[in-house]
């Protein structure tokens, strides 16, 4: 029956409302739905009737609405058909009729009164038309049950009134307002039977009665002054007799149904203000007051049917809510099978947030949902006090706002983060990368601005558009998102940066060293060389190149002086920082890390001018090497300066050859040596022309390298003073010396010749002799031999001895040499020291005694 049907009801589609022993139906609520009433909002009218016991009330409903009424049988006897109270429903009009049982029952007895009382005012609080049925012959006739019926009625509705009044006072005493109430009822005498008299006879008899019960019972104060049209409009109709005048009967009927249908029966003025959704619960609650038989208080109860209705709504509303946003917070919402939801949105096991994927389109979804939700409520709960409306709607609207920011929140974490990954994937530079820095700065701006955008597109720019009282919250939150991820941006930018930064100054350092090292070693090994050159080529990695006049090319090595040296290596240095410096430029510009020029500029000279320093530095200590290292270069410089002339072509010392000029000399050089590569002396571009002054060797250590010097030194000299004196010797000795020796050893000569064995010993004794004589051994040898053998060995060249001595008697004597070595003619000349090195070592007579035996050169000697 939810569509107008012309059919009219059957008995089964009629309800008991109230039960004969006054319980209240509990299936009233899908009642109304089934017969398509409660979802009629306002849009639908309430008719009662009252009246005596079988006097055709029921059949007038049927008639009159097509309902399905129980009627008496009239040949099974008249008795009570109808008991409590029955709800119909016009098949062809949104009209509920109430059949009341009938009053003055026979069969109630003494408890009819009270029952009629409660059916009344019941009637009332729910009827726009009260239908008072009444047989016509009874107008006028006080003892019928009419006029007690209708004292009844009046009584009642200033009762309804007077609460109501009380609870307007209460209300404007503070507490919440009230639903308004239209107090007003129209009273429909449908008079039966009516035969002869006039209408307006009996409607003027039946309106002096109501008169005069109105001015006969006791009225509240509020309404001591107010006229019963206050109350009521009082409306007769009379119908012909049903079963002698049925043609007359149904036409008038017929002519009532009409005024029921087109309305005009109904007023704005009797509205009870209960939305057709909310009845059930209001009758059920009106029947419960007036069943226990308290004071039935209309706005009170309407005001509970407010709470009771709006909370209803709102959460049929929150419900449509949820449905609509079933998509998104299953993406967004934890789960509580993963922990973090699908994709996650909650905590997972280790209590951090997991990341979301952003939802699309988001904030429009969150936005409709929770404008439709309220759109919902609105249009229901309008229809309720709106005092309890609009604090219903405040808590619908809190319970969305809480349902929603955890999505907003989620959906902010997971754009924060799809844009930080975005950011790290465009701005990442493998290990491999060589130029890690190149467009970085420009790399990073795109990336930075791209992942801003990919938030924004996620939040930001719907969050803009977003409006309403649920999504008030998202401007504020997103602005709040928005900084959060900036900063990260940001900090993962400056992670980034710093990472590249490093890179490229480790790049530049390396660079830098590589372009001085293999020019500091050339000018390091030729200032360990004796002989001058050229200049030197010094090669860099770049294109750029320096010429380092006295260097070396890294193989042969041309003579550098010493004190020259650290000009050349601060050349070298100043040649690589150069092109450092250049290769800096770009990469730390706009090309690459973005750096303003000034900039650039400041950390060339605040970072990569120090560092390069700090690499220098480290690269000549490398260069310069050990002490053991520094002690060869010091000796091979002496070794090279005594040992071989000015075009690098080995020297020997003839006999009358300044021997000790050549030893002083190599010796100053190798000392002057050891001091410059004892203690840096750079300055230049790469210092930025602050002179570095740095310690290479410990003084300590300096000393000790200068005393080994100075004995590997006396031992090279003493070598070569024997080799010059054996020379004057060979070439000194008279021609009769032999021819005496060819003479006086004639005889054993002979004896050799005839002895094989002898002759033998000698072919094998005289090569080695010679070669021993030529190459200047004899007298090493000599000194060798054991004091055993000495004395026969020296009878057997006793004369060549005394030659001898009378030859050396023409050799002119050392210079003295420091330290006291005098005594020895074959000890070296002492240079002066270079200031200093204090007193470590021995005197040259020590290192003259221990290197007796040397006879591989400076370096053999020196180890
Ligand atoms: N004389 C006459 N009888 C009628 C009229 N309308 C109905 N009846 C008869 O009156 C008897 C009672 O009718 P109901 O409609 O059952 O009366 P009721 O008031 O609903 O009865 P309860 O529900 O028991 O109070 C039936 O036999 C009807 O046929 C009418 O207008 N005139």
């Amino acid at each position: 029956m939810a569509t107008p049907s012309a059919a009219p009801a059957a008995v089964e589609d009629m309800m008991q409302l109230v039960t004969y022993d006054e319980q209240f139906a509990s299936q009233f609520e899908p009642y109304l739905e089934r017969v398509g009433l409660a979802s009629l909002g306002f849009d639908y009218h309430t008719v009662s009737v009252m009246g005596a016991q079988s006097s055709g009330k029921s059949t007038l409903l049927n008639l009159l609405f097509h309902t399905g009424f129980r009627e008496m049988d009239a040949t099974a006897g008249r008795s009570q058909t109808t008991q409590g109270v029955w709800a119909g429903r016009d098949p062809q009009a949104p009209i509920l009729l109430l059949d009341l049982e009938g009053t003055d029952s026979r069969e109630r007895g003494e408890e009819a009164a009270t029952f009629e009382r409660k059916s009344s005012l019941f009637a009332l609080a729910l009827s726009e038309v009260l239908v008072i049925n009444l047989w016509a012959q009874d107008v006028g006739r006080f003892n019928a049950a009419n006029l007690a019926l209708l004292r009844t009625v009046l009584e009642l509705d200033l009762q309804l009134f007077s609460a109501g009044a009380a609870s307007t006072a209460n209300a404007t005493a503070g507490s919440a307002p009230p639903a308004t109430r239209n107090h007003k009822t129209r009273l429909l005498f449908v008079l039966r039977d009516h035969a002869m008299t006039p209408l307006e006879l009996l409607a003027s008899t039946l309106r002096d009665d109501v008169a005069n019960i109105w001015a006969t019972i006791a009225k509240p104060a509020a309404a001591a002054n107010l006229s019963l049209d206050t109350f009521f409009d009082l409306d007769f109709v009379a119908l012909p007799h049903k079963v002698f005048c049925e043609t007359d009967f149904l036409a008038a009927v017929a002519n009532l149904r009409s005024r029921f249908h087109d309305g005009s029966l109904f007023l704005p003025a009797y509205r009870r203000g209960v939305a057709a959704d909310g009845l059930a619960p209001y009758a059920g609650s009106v029947w419960e007051t007036i069943r226990a038989n308290k004071e039935l208080d209309i706005p009170s109860q309407q005001h509970m049917l407010a709470h009771v209705r709006c909370e209803s709504i709102a959460a049929d509303a929150y419900a449509e809510y949820e449905t609509a946003t079933a998509d998104v917070r299953a993406k967004l919402a934890p789960s509580p099978a993963s922990g973090g939801g699908g994709g996650g949105g909650g905590k997972g096991p280790a209590g951090r947030r997991a990341v979301v994927t952003p939802v699309p389109r988001l904030l429009p979804v969150l936005g409709d949902a929770s404008d439709a939700s309220l759109v919902t409520y609105d249009g229901q709960a309008c229809r309720y006090a709106s005092d309890v409306a609009a604090s219903r709607r405040d808590e619908l609207v809190a319970k969305l706002v809480s349902a929603t920011k955890p999505l907003v929140a989620a959906q902010a974490a997971g754009a924060a983060a799809a844009a930080k990954a975005d950011l790290e994937a465009a701005t990442r530079r493998t290990k491999d990368d060589p130029a890690p820095w190149a467009k970085y700065a420009a790399d990073a701006a795109a990336a930075r601005e791209a992942a801003l955008a990919a938030f924004d597109a996620a939040l930001g720019a719907e969050a803009a558009a977003s409006a309403g009282p649920v999504l008030a919250f998202v401007p504020s939150a997103v602005a709040e998102a928005r900084e959060a991820i900036i900063a990260d941006l940001d900090g993962a930018l400056e992670a980034g940066t710093a990472d590249v930064r490093g890179r490229l100054s480790k790049s530049l350092v390396d660079a830098f060293g590589e372009r001085v090292k293999a020019p500091l070693t050339a000018v390091l090994d030729a200032a360990s060389t004796a002989s001058s050159g050229a200049s030197v080529s010094v090669s860099s990695t770049n294109s750029s190149s320096a010429s380092v006049p006295g260097g070396g090319d890294g193989g042969v090595a041309p003579a550098v002086d010493a004190t020259g040296l650290w000009t050349r290596v601060s050349d070298v240095a100043a040649a690589a920082w150069t092109a450092t410096a250049a290769d800096a430029g770009p990469a730390l510009g706009a090309d690459g890390l973005g750096l303003s020029p000034a900039e650039a500029d400041e950390a060339v000279a605040t970072t990569l001018r120090p560092d390069c320093v700090k690499r220098l530095l480290a690269d000549v200590r490398d260069a310069v090497g050990s002490v053991s290292t520094l002690e060869l270069r010091v000796t091979k410089r002496f070794d090279d300066g005594f040992r071989f002339d000015a075009r690098g072509v080995p020297r020997t010392f003839a006999p009358g050859e300044d021997i000790e000029a050549a030893y002083l000399a190599a010796l100053t050089a190798a000392e002057a040596l050891l001091t410059t590569l004892s203690v840096t002396h750079l300055t230049g571009a790469a210092t930025d022309g602050t002179p570095l002054v740095e310690p290479l060797v410990a003084p300590a250590e300096r000393a000790a390298v200068s005393e080994r010097l100075r004995r590997a030194a006396s031992a090279v000299y003493v070598e070569a003073r024997r080799s010059q004196e054996a020379a004057r010797v060979r070439t000194s000795i008279p021609w009769w010396v032999f021819l005496s020796f060819a003479i006086l050893g004639s005889n054993e000569a002979m004896w050799v010749l005839r002895n094989p064995v002898l002759l033998l010993l000698a072919v094998i004794a005289a090569p080695i002799a010679y070669v021993m004589y030529v190459g200047g051994g004899v007298a090493p040898l000599l000194a060798l031999l054991p004091a055993t053998v000495a004395p026969a060995v020296r009878a057997a060249v006793a004369p060549l001895v005394v030659h001898l001595r009378a030859a050396l008697d023409n050799v002119a004597p050392p210079a003295p040499a420091a330290g006291g070595a005098a005594a020895d003619p074959l000890a070296p000349p002492s240079p002066p020291r270079p200031a200093g090195y204090g007193a470590v070592g021995g005197a040259p007579s020590e290192v003259t005694a221990a290197s007796g035996s040397s006879t591989n050169g400076v370096a053999a000697a020196a180890m």
